[in-house]
């Protein structure tokens, strides 16, 4: 089968009709009709037909080792430093089609789901580890091109360090029974961004798992029994892409995900009941390197967007001879140079692991996620700062077609565009830091991977720098 069309992924989602509950009902009819999905479906379903489109099919695609049909490329696994540029290609193909707006196109999963495979002789003689599952399940999921949505988060009931969640009634998913056809489990799970609109649903264990009941790693179809995807409300208000051009595109719906005794069958469980590897794999395995190029590959080609936008936003209005001014812009550019500078490096120093597998360097991949979270709260204040009230003089199209367009066109154009276009960036601006898009995604790009908090303690936990304080020892003993 192979790499699938945008009309085969519409489809298939269509035909799996998943238990999804929206505004209080269940979701009835295709999904990719429902006013929620319907924008983000569009456009999954467009990344899916550039596979196919014959200019770019060797950038997006390559033969599957198997049966020689052609399938995606994030679901290559990289042997040599060449390989990791193509899958860096493919992925800022994709993400300079959305802006760098969908965190989660499905090359971030693929990626995912590639990297865990790739390390899969880490589980082999382990105990309840099922190495194989996993590796002929990514091989299913290549060959069919399925897509993924995935969940690691406990329900935010109690952070505190000394919960130990041991309530009667399940909160936090769990194995409540164990039989001949697989895991049952129950309890729900926070949050899969795209619940509902992918083939399949990832789920494996939150970080500092303690419970062996929660130590597990599967892949069940999102349309199991007993599985329910329940969606916050949609920010996708409108249709029109002039209103809203990111919103009505790229909504990426978020979920809380309901477990009510699902039965995962053992050929999709990839381990169970082991505390240990639950919490070891994700470090030591392709995961981190591999999730985090395709993250760093996807947020540079973001954050060439955002410079793009704001520098039209300059020059739209006239302000760029403002010192201030060129500082902002600035800061945007070294956040970009910083970026591109660290997915370099994490190619230029990736090495072979033991299995063969070409690893990214992870510390500079792990700098960048430790520094974007930070940069992408400035640069939505920075578009808010050089936008100013041309952030809320943004009439609808409506209004463009109405009596009040003579006014319109007459008191809102700007220095270098007439009143429409000059609207149309504004209202671009506007839905990229101000709408509940907007905010969402600054919440996304400081959360989506982890707490930053936690994300500086890897850092601060595993880098290597006793030469360092070496160094300063030694020159605090200097004598002369
Ligand atoms: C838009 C969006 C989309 C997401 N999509 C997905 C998805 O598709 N799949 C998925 O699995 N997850 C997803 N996530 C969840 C994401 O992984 C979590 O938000 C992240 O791991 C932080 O966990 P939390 O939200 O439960 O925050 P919490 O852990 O509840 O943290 C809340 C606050 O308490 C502090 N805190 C809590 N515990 C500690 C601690 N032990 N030490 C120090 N500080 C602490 C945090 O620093 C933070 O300030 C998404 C998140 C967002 C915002």
């Amino acid at each position: 089968m192979g790499a699938i069309t945008g009309e085969e992924y519409i489809r298939r989602i269509n035909r799996l009709n998943p238990n999804v509950w929206f505004e209080g009902k269940r979701i009835q009819g295709e999904l990719s009709s429902h006013r929620a999905f319907k924008g983000v479906m569009k456009s999954q379903a467009k990344l899916y037909d550039m596979q196919h489109k014959k200019s770019l099919r060797d950038k997006m695609t390559f033969r599957s080792p198997i049966t020689g049909d052609r399938v995606g490329m994030s679901y290559l696994i990289p042997e040599t430093k060449e390989d990791l540029m193509k899958r860096r290609n493919m992925i800022q193909e994709w993400a300079g089609t959305t802006a760098g707006m969908m965190g989660r196109s499905p090359d971030y999963m693929n990626t995912v789901l590639t990297a865990l495979a790739s390390s899969a002789e880490q589980l082999k003689g382990e105990k309840n580890c099922f190495p194989t599952h996993l590796q002929s399940f990514y091989e299913m999921a290549r060959e069919k091109d399925l897509c993924f949505t995935h969940t690691f988060i406990n329900p935010q009931v109690n952070r505190s360090q000394f919960y130990l969640g041991a309530e009667e009634e399940v909160i936090a998913a769990r194995v409540v029974e164990q039989n001949e056809e697989g895991l049952v489990i129950k309890g729900a799970r926070l949050l899969a961004t795209q619940g509902g609109m992918t083939d399949e649903l990832l789920v494996f264990s939150a970080a500092g798992c303690l419970d062996p009941d929660q130590a597990f790693a599967f892949s069940i179809p999102s349309h199991t029994p007993g599985l329910t995807f329940m969606c916050r409300e949609s920010f996708a208000y409108k249709d029109s892409s002039f209103d809203y051009p990111l919103s009505s595109r790229f909504e990426e719906m978020d979920t809380v995900v309901v477990f009510d005794h699902v039965l995962v069958p053992w050929e999709r469980v990839f381990f169970y009941n082991n505390v240990e590897i639950a919490n070891s794999f994700f470090k030591t395995s392709a995961f981190l390197p591999m999730a985090l190029h395709q993250v760093v590959c996807r947020q540079t080609v973001k954050t060439e967007f955002i410079l793009g936008v704001a520098q039209m936003m300059v020059d739209t209005i006239q302000i760029g001879e403002y010192q201030h001014v060129q500082e902002k812009i600035s800061e945007i550019i070294v956040a970009l140079e910083m970026m591109k500078s660290f997915l370099s490096r994490s190619e230029m120093e990736a090495e072979k692991d033991q299995w063969g597998v070409m690893r990214p360097a992870l510390y500079p991949l792990l700098a960048a996620i430790n520094t974007f979270p930070r940069q992408y709260p400035r640069f939505s204040e920075i578009l808010q700062q050089l936008g100013a009230s041309g952030l809320m003089l943004i009439p609808s199209e409506k209004d463009f077609e109405s009596k009040m367009k003579k006014n319109l066109d007459q008191y809102l154009q700007g220095a270098t565009r007439d009143a429409r276009e000059r609207v149309k960036l504004f209202r671009l601006a506007w839905d990229m830091c101000m709408s509940s898009f907007g905010s969402r995604q600054t919440l996304y790009e400081q959360f989506f991977f982890g707490d930053p908090v936690r994300l500086a303690s890897v850092l601060y936990n595993t880098y290597e720098r006793d030469e360092y304080v070496k160094r300063v020892e030694k020159f605090l003993n200097r004598e002369e």
